[in-house]
Formats: C-alpha cells, sequence, structure tokens
C-alpha cells in the first residue's frame, strides 16, 4: 500500500517517445565516442578482438555448409560405400568439421583471452585519464565551480560502471553482428530470397527491440536512483548510528518498498506500450520464416533445390535470427554512456590550467611577508563576494589568528593564501612576489594546512603523518622515516596514540581493514596535526591551522595550548578558532567581518578597544562562567 505521505514520485517522461528518441541518439553518439577513445587507445588489441569476434561469428556459416555438403555427399557415399570416391569426401568433410569444431572452441577461448585482457586495460585506462584530469586541476574550480562540479561529478560515474563492460559487450556484439551477416550472406548464396527478405526483418526488429529496451531501461528513472540512495542509507556505518536513534528503520524499508514499486509500475508500462510493435515484427518474422522453410521444402520435393542446400538454408535462417540479438547491448551503453562525460570534463577542465606560467620557486619563501592587497573573491554561483577588497599583511615568523563569525571568510582566506583558489582581483604576494607567478608545488611544500575537515585516512598511522612530507615516505632509509614520523607525532602530542596502536605505525586506522583500529575525534585531530609537523619538519615556512582544538577535550585542548608556542615557533603560523583561549595565545589577531579586516592588534589592545572582538570574547567568557559556576571570566576563557 502506497504511504499516504510519500509525495507523488515522477518520472522523468520515459513514456515519451520523443525522449526516447533522444535518448537512443544520446546513446548512439556515446558509442561513437566511446568506440573512438577505445580505438585511439588501443589499435593493435580492439583489431584483434574484432578479428577473431567476425572470425567466431563467421565459422557457424562454414559449418552449416560443411553439414550441406554431407546430406549432399551422403546417399551416394551409403550406395558406393566409404571407399568410393564420394565415400572419401565424406571423409575429408568430417575432417573438417572436426577441425572446425575445434577452430570454433580455439577462437572462442582466444576471444574471451583478449576480450578479458583488453577490459582491465581500458578500465584502467579510462579511469587513470579521469584521475589525472581531476586532479590535474591544481585549485578547488573543480568542485567548487556549479559547471565544472556538475562536470565532475558526471565524469566520476564512470569508476561505478566500468568503462570495461564496453569490451565485454563489443566482443559479444560484434560476434553476434558477424554471425548473423554470415548466416545472411550463405542464404543468399543458397537461395536468395530468403536473405532478401528475412535479414531486413530481423534487422528492423532487432532495431525495435533496442528502442524498447532504452525506453524500459529504469536506469535513468529518478525512483530507482531513490531506491538506491535509500538502500545505501540502510546499509553504510556512516548513517548506522542516526538511523537506529531516530527509528528510521522502519519509515526506510517502507519507502525503499515504495520507490521499487514505482520502478517496476514505469518499466512495465513503458514494456507494454513498446511491445506492441515488436511483439507485432516478431510474429511477422516468424511466419515469413515459416513460409521460407515450406517454399524451400517444396523447391526441394519438386528438385529445384538439393537437400544439403536445404539444410544449410535451415541453418543459415537460425543464424540470420542473430541479427535481432540485444547481446551486449546492456554491456557497451554501461561502458560507453560515461565516456562523452569523461572528455566533456577534460575539455573544461583544460579550460581551468593556469594561464601563468611559474617563474620562481616558493622554496625558502616567506622571509619577510605575505600580504593581500585588493582581493577580491566570490565563489562562482553565488551572488555575494566573500572578499570585496581586502588588505592583509602577514608577517613572516610570526603567529596570527583569524576571528569572525560563522562564513565571515576565514576559511576562505586560508585557500587564497595556499593557492588552492585564486582571487577574482587583486593580489596575494609572497616577499613581494605574485603568488600566481610562484611555482605551486613549491608554494605548496611551504605551505602546512589542516583544515576543519582534514582527512582520515583509512591507511596505516605512518601514511596518515608521513602525508605531510609525502617525498620522505619513499626514503629507503626506513628506520630515518619512522624516526622522523615519531618526531612529528611528539610535537603535535600524539606519541601515545601512536604507542597505544597494535601494529605501531603499521596499524591501519580503520575498522574496516582487518586488525584495524578507528581514532576518537580529539585523536584524530593529533594525527592530523603530526602530518603538519612532519611537513614543517620536511621545510613548511607556514603553518595554516583552522580550528585545531574543535574536536580536543579540555585537557587536550590545555595541552595543545603548552605546545602552541612549539608548533608555531618560528613559523608564519595562520590560526582559524572559535574558541578565544587558542586565538588569543597569538602574536596578533585579525577580525574579520564583511569581506574586511575590521580590527586588528594583540589579544590585550582589542580587549581594550572594546570593539566586535572584546564583545564576542565577554560572550563566550559569560557562557563558560555561567555554565560552570565560575567567577573568574580570565580562567573561563580558556587561560589555562
Ligand atoms: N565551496 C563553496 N562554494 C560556495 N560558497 C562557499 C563555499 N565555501 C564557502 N562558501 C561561502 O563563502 C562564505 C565564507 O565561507 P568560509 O567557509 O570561508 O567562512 P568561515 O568564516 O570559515 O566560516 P566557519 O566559521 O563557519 O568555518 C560563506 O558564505 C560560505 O557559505
Amino acid at each position: 500500500m502506497r504511504n499516504a505521505i510519500l509525495p507523488p514520485i515522477v518520472s522523468p517522461g520515459i513514456s515519451d517517445d520523443s525522449v526516447g528518441q533522444s535518448d537512443t541518439a544520446h546513446r548512439r553518439s556515446a558509442r561513437r565516442a566511446a568506440l573512438g577513445v577505445l580505438v585511439r587507445a588501443f589499435p593493435g588489441w580492439t583489431g584483434l578482438m574484432a578479428a577473431l569476434a567476425v572470425l567466431g561469428g563467421a565459422l557457424p556459416s562454414v559449418f552449416a555448409l560443411l553439414v550441406g555438403r554431407l546430406v549432399d555427399l551422403l546417399p551416394a557415399a551409403v550406395r558406393g560405400g566409404f571407399s568410393s570416391a564420394d565415400g572419401r569426401r565424406i571423409i575429408t568433410t568430417l575432417v573438417l568439421v572436426g577441425g572446425l569444431l575445434l577452430a570454433q572452441e580455439v577462437v572462442r577461448m582466444v576471444r574471451e583471452l583478449v576480450s578479458n585482457e583488453l577490459y582491465r586495460r581500458f578500465d584502467e585506462y579510462l579511469l587513470s585519464r579521469v584521475m589525472a584530469t581531476t586532479l590535474g586541476v591544481p585549485r578547488l574550480d573543480l568542485f567548487e565551480d556549479p559547471v565544472l562540479a556538475a562536470a565532475t561529478d558526471r565524469a566520476v560515474r564512470i569508476a561505478r560502471f566500468g568503462p570495461g563492460e564496453l569490451v565485454s559487450g563489443l566482443s559479444t556484439k560484434w560476434s553476434g553482428q558477424a554471425q548473423g551477416l554470415a548466416a545472411a550472406a550463405v542464404a543468399a548464396y543458397v537461395w536468395p530470397v530468403a536473405a532478401v527478405v528475412l535479414a531486413p526483418l530481423w534487422i528492423v526488429l532487432g532495431h525495435h527491440l533496442r528502442a524498447d529496451s532504452y525506453r524500459a531501461n529504469p536506469f535513468w528513472v529518478e525512483p530507482l536512483r531513490r531506491a538506491g540512495y535509500l538502500k545505501r542509507l540502510a546499509m553504510m556505518p556512516e548513517w548506522a548510528k542516526e538511523l537506529r536513534i531516530f527509528g528510521l528503520a522502519e519509515w526506510l524499508v517502507h519507502r525503499f518498498g515504495a520507490e521499487w514499486q514505482q520502478v517496476m509500475e514505469e518499466l512495465w508500462r513503458t514494456r507494454r506500450v513498446g511491445y506492441r510493435v515488436s511483439g507485432t515484427l516478431f510474429g511477422l518474422a516468424l511466419l515469413a520464416n515459416a513460409v521460407v522453410v515450406v517454399l524451400a521444402a517444396r523447391s526441394a520435393l519438386d528438385g529445384g533445390l538439393a537437400a544439403g542446400s536445404l539444410a544449410v538454408l535451415v541453418q543459415s535462417m537460425l543464424g540470420m535470427s542473430q541479427l535481432a540479438s540485444q547481446q551486449g547491448d546492456v554491456w557497451i551503453d554501461n561502458g560507453a554512456i560515461p565516456v562523452p562525460d569523461v572528455l566533456a570534463h577534460e575539455r573544461l577542465a583544460a579550460t581551468r590550467v593556469p594561464a601563468t606560467v611559474p617563474t620562481r620557486t616558493a622554496r625558502g619563501l616567506p622571509t619577510r611577508e605575505i600580504s593581500f592587497e585588493a582581493v577580491h573573491f566570490g565563489y562562482p554561483g553565488r551572488e555575494r563576494p566573500v572578499f570585496t577588497d581586502l588588505d592583509l599583511t602577514i608577517e613572516a615568523g610570526r603567529s596570527l589568528a583569524v576571528v569572525g563569525l560563522n562564513g565571515a571568510g576565514k576559511t576562505t582566506l586560508t585557500k587564497l593564501l595556499t593557492g588552492l583558489s585564486v582571487p577574482q582581483a587583486g593580489r596575494i604576494r609572497v616577499d613581494g612576489a605574485d603568488l600566481a607567478e610562484l611555482d605551486p608545488v613549491s608554494w605548496r611544500r611551504s605551505v602546512a594546512a589542516i583544515f576543519q575537515d582534514f582527512v582520515h585516512y583509512p591507511l596505516p598511522a605512518r601514511d596518515n603523518i608521513g602525508f605531510g612530507a609525502v617525498e620522505t615516505l619513499t626514503d629507503p632509509d626506513v628506520t630515518a622515516v619512522d624516526a622522523r614520523i615519531r618526531a612529528a607525532a611528539r610535537r603535535a602530542g600524539a606519541e601515545q596514540i601512536l604507542d597505544g596502536l597494535p601494529a605501531g605505525l603499521d596499524s591501519y586506522l580503520s575498522r574496516r581493514h582487518t586488525g584495524g583500529v578507528d581514532l576518537s575525534g580529539g585523536q584524530w585531530q593529533r594525527i592530523a596535526l603530526a602530518r603538519a609537523m612532519a611537513a614543517v619538519s620536511a621545510g613548511a615556512r607556514v603553518l595554516v591551522l583552522d580550528e585545531p582544538t574543535a574536536h580536543l577535550d579540555v585537557r587536550a585542548e590545555a595541552d595543545l595550548y603548552d605546545r602552541f608556542l612549539d608548533l608555531t615557533s618560528g613559523l608564519t603560523a595562520i590560526v582559524i578558532s572559535h574558541r578565544f583561549s587558542t586565538v588569543r595565545r597569538a602574536d596578533r589577531i585579525v577580525v574579520l567581518d564583511g569581506g574586511r579586516i575590521v580590527e586588528d592588534g594583540n589579544h590585550d589592545e582589542l580587549l581594550a578597544a572594546d570593539g566586535r572582538y572584546a564583545a564576542l570574547f565577554r560572550t563566550q567568557a559569560l557562557r563558560y562562567t555561567d555554565g560552570a559556576q565560575h567567577t573568574n571570566e580570565k580562567t573561563a576563557a580558556g587561560d589555562a
């Protein structure tokens, strides 16, 4: 029964014939594009697979011809015995039949080997292309620009369907088509009228069946997508807690059932419409086959057609039905449909490769300052810019805290500084050099950043920390690598976490691995800090900490304050935090509001100025004192 509170499920017009047609055109052009990519990337392998498919498809027709020959020779051989000339011909033909059966098996096996090999190669090739495109854009445009983000979403879909399916589909399809065409050729040779009547009928029927299956193919139907999402929701660990706490299990099962029922109804509705034409065509094809058989049999009885030719004709009629076969189509579509999206993604991504050629290395920078000069920046698709005219000079070797309400632009500021985003106007200079002219790789090495949404790599602890300076992980001196990682962990206060791991640095930080462990939010944050420290040990001179204490408990937070000077000493440190206990440690604090710096000074100066900073500080202090019944504002604000 349909749940009354469910909104009506709309399907995107799959019963509309025009949609079916444009879908067919879309698939056809996708197939062409995919085949083009396959042939350009693997001409030899594709050619070999095509040759084997054609050979495999043609052999049954040769078999039919040999059987026809046997039928023609048999009566005379029976009369003359096997030692007669006809008898010897029969033996030769039988040997040929045996050889043919063997050849058929060999061709089938080799074809499978070749198509499996090409499947894997093409899969790997195309997925690598998508990866290279996605990683090749040095900034975040691929995910932040709505047009590019949508194109990226569509392109990465290819990983779900497996582009290699195109290869399996083509191998099957080509072989079936070759079989049908070879059978038509043999039929045309034996009794031309049969080929002229039957082959076009099968081809037209095949065309209709394909169109029907496209219309009925529920792949793109919205309810199916929603049902798939609900299914994942029920099974993924990320959602397990909330589903149980809010008691959503029953709702989920019910909703899934309703969506699925909708999928099936749509499927049958489109099938009923489409199969009327195909059903008629199929009936016509059967009738035509029956008429051809009857006429051919009569001709054979009248002596117009040899018995062997009749046997060949009947077999080739069976073979011709392959012209209507749908085998391989679904695989071809699965592999081909995302290919145009991959190509479009590449074209779009190419427009985002920076126009300015970096002329200088950033190694050793900054020694004096990083300055934002009249910086204007807004996210694509967002009306209001985040910064309209931002001026800020960050002194090298000192710490700067950035304060502001949610959405003030603090994280955006760090993205601009790290080069992940680029200002639309104005400049960012590092020791006077335009950031756009600095080599991005060397600048990234100069900057260590831990963002709010830092990554929990489901990899060994060694990698989780070592990724801060990935080039050092390949050092053949494994003891030295581990010593560096432990030193970074010590600076970040993560050493105890490593000591508690079952396999030390080799322990996987993910429960999905056998023997792996998961960490608490605070422990993860320390590991992330250790990663930043690894980058610092490898030469990074700028440290960006976006909410470094957000997940830490009071003791861990206090511990981090004790380390703050050690963590930031000698570095240009930019700290973003809503916790004033962290912020007040910085040499300098700026308050961001409305896309500009509205206050600038150290903690005492800003309190004395009694402006926005002071108001925010007091609000937080008051909250702590009210809640914890503490009276001292200073203590409550985290001054340990
Ligand atoms: N990827 C994005 N695409 C579009 N808009 C974005 C994106 N990231 C941030 N914004 C918008 O830009 C503005 C600044 O966001 P930002 O994350 O820099 O603020 P913040 O000060 O770091 O906020 P918070 O304190 O909540 O972390 C906000 O209005 C936000 O909605």
